[in-house]
């Protein structure tokens, strides 16, 4: 990956990646200004986190151009803990990639669980956490090294829908606070439009369609019905007319 002194957190362009004889990213090309909220949608099996893993910088067999400018975190649908550490050993797992832990890891953890309102399970043990707990812990893990870039891979897909709710809006708030470029794949239209400022339809390998958004959100899901008809119609779902 290039590091450049100047334009968005992230430019794709031409990207191509197969598995064997299959292509799954057909010369993808997207940008990602600073500070930037993006869904990405599509189909399963569209290439969403093949993509993510290809910004991620965790997989390098491809074709085209790929910079990604500053730090990566990434959060999955699984938070992935390891449950002999404690809870605040699990959010600086592997921040100094090589070397040992270093003295002021308990402070840093401490606070970045403060941000996810976690701050009294610093020392408890990953398998008592709820999976609400569990997922607020891996952005906790993801906040802590001050990404630019922070990529989500269906973070809430597993949650119960208040959880879920509660986590909207903790994204929105750590978003807002810290202003990391944020490229979250989702297969939730709502959560999409709720949370992004645009959404991208990835379709046979390439961005297939774009919505820009506006922010403030309106309250009604009724004022974006509009948008939301197109983002389905734009991943092959027609929705009968509940009115
Ligand atoms: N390591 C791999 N080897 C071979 N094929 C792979 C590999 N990883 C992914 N694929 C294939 O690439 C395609 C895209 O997979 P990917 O996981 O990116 O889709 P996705 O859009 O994230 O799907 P979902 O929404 O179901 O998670 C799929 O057909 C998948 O089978």
């Amino acid at each position: 990956m290039a590091h450049g002194v100047t334009g968005g957190t992230v430019e794709v362009r031409g990207l191509r990646k197969r598995f064997g004889d299959r292509t799954v990213l057909s010369g993808l090309d997207v940008d990602i200004a600073a500070g930037e909220f993006v869904a990405l949608l599509g189909r399963s099996g569209s290439g969403k986190s093949t993509l993510l893993r290809v910004l991620a910088g965790l997989d390098a067999a491809v074709e085209g151009e790929v910079t990604v400018r500053g730090t990566v975190s990434v959060a999955f649908q699984q938070p992935r803990l390891l449950p002999w550490r404690r809870v605040w050993r699990n959010v600086v797992l592997g921040l100094h990639t090589g070397g040992r832990h270093r003295g002021n890891d308990r402070a840093l953890a401490d606070r970045a669980l403060a941000e996810v309102r976690l701050e009294e399970l610093g020392d408890a043990w990953p398998r008592t956490l709820s999976g609400g707990e569990a997922q607020r812990l891996s952005l906790a893990r993801a906040l802590v090294r001050e990404p630019e870039l922070l990529l989500l891979d269906e973070p809430f897909g597993a949650l119960d829908a208040l959880t879920r709710i509660a986590m909207h809006e903790l994204v929105v708030d750590l978003w807002q606070r810290h202003r990391p470029s944020v490229l979250l794949v989702t297969h939730d239209v709502d959560e999409a439009l709720l949370l992004a400022d645009r959404v991208l339809i990835l379709d046979r390998g390439a961005i297939a369609a774009e919505h820009v958004l506006t922010r403030p959100r309106p309250r009604r899901a009724a004022d974006h019905a509009e948008v939301r008809t197109r983002v389905l119609n734009g991943l092959g779902v027609t929705e009968r007319a509940t009115a």
